[in-house]
């Protein structure tokens, strides 16, 4: 018996589109003025380090952002990029320009859930930030609340086993007692091998992706966790 839920989010809850189309282009044009203007700002200082680390340690600040837009364009889940996307998310959600997308379905279960005191965690590339504004300011209001807590690409990549592990051992829980729901088999593999029991979303908006193995589903409505 599952008895507590840890959800992904892009491609999951909430639409691929709305991440691709609206969010990531939201952070591509706004993130060479909002790094140049906070670059002495610690919490942005410490991400140009990252990735000046990355690049070898001598990277000027052109050539820092020139790389995170690179790694935009290229669907790149590097921590230092993810934080300072979730930076420049929060003028979007805070001036209006955009609210989080969330299935209907999505929002129906996990209020369900909430309400049943099934904890509810996510685990996603986006930083814990960010995940916290998408459901603060989601089409459906604030759904923050529900959630017992978040994790981050700081557990380490969704495609390794040793993530899940290490998410079982914040949580206190043994790795069976944890439902992990997600659109991506290789996340699904990397749960299941940790000991997660899996569920896979397969949204009829999104393009058709490879299933093998674990329990498929159109819409959260049919999933029964235990
Ligand atoms: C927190 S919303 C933005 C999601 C994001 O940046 C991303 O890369 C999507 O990752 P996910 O693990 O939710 O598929
Ligand atoms: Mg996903």
């Amino acid at each position: 018996m599952s008895r507590i839920i840890l959800t992904d989010i892009e491609g999951t809850t909430s639409a691929i589109d709305f991440v691709h189309r609206v969010l990531f282009p939201y952070s591509r044009a706004a993130l060479p003025d909002f790094v140049r203007t906070h670059a002495n700002n610690p919490a942005v200082q410490s991400e140009i380090a990252a990735v000046r680390a990355e690049l070898g340690g001598n990277a000027n600040l052109e050539q820092v952002i020139a790389t995170l837009l690179e790694w935009i364009d290229a669907d790149r889940k590097a921590t230092p990029l993810k934080a300072l996307q979730g930076l420049i998310w929060d003028v979007g959600y805070q001036t209006g320009a955009f609210t989080a997308h969330v299935y209907i379905d999505a929002y129906d279960q996990l209020r369900s859930w909430h309400q049943a005191g099934m904890p509810l965690y996510v685990y996603s590339s986006g930083s814990i930030a960010a995940q916290k504004l998408f459901f603060r300011y989601s089409v459906f209001g604030n759904l923050l609340p529900w959630f017992s807590g978040h994790f981050d690409t700081t557990s380490g990549g969704k495609r390794e086993a040793e993530s899940y592990r290490r998410i079982a051992a914040a949580l206190q829980q043994p790795a069976e007692a944890i439902l992990f729901l997600s659109d991506v088999e290789a996340e699904l593999d990397a749960a299941r091998g940790a000991g997660m029991k899996t569920a896979q979303i397969c949204r009829a908006d999104a393009p058709p992706i490879s299933t093998g193995g674990h329990p498929v589903h159109a819409t959260f409505r049919t999933i029964l966790p235990g």
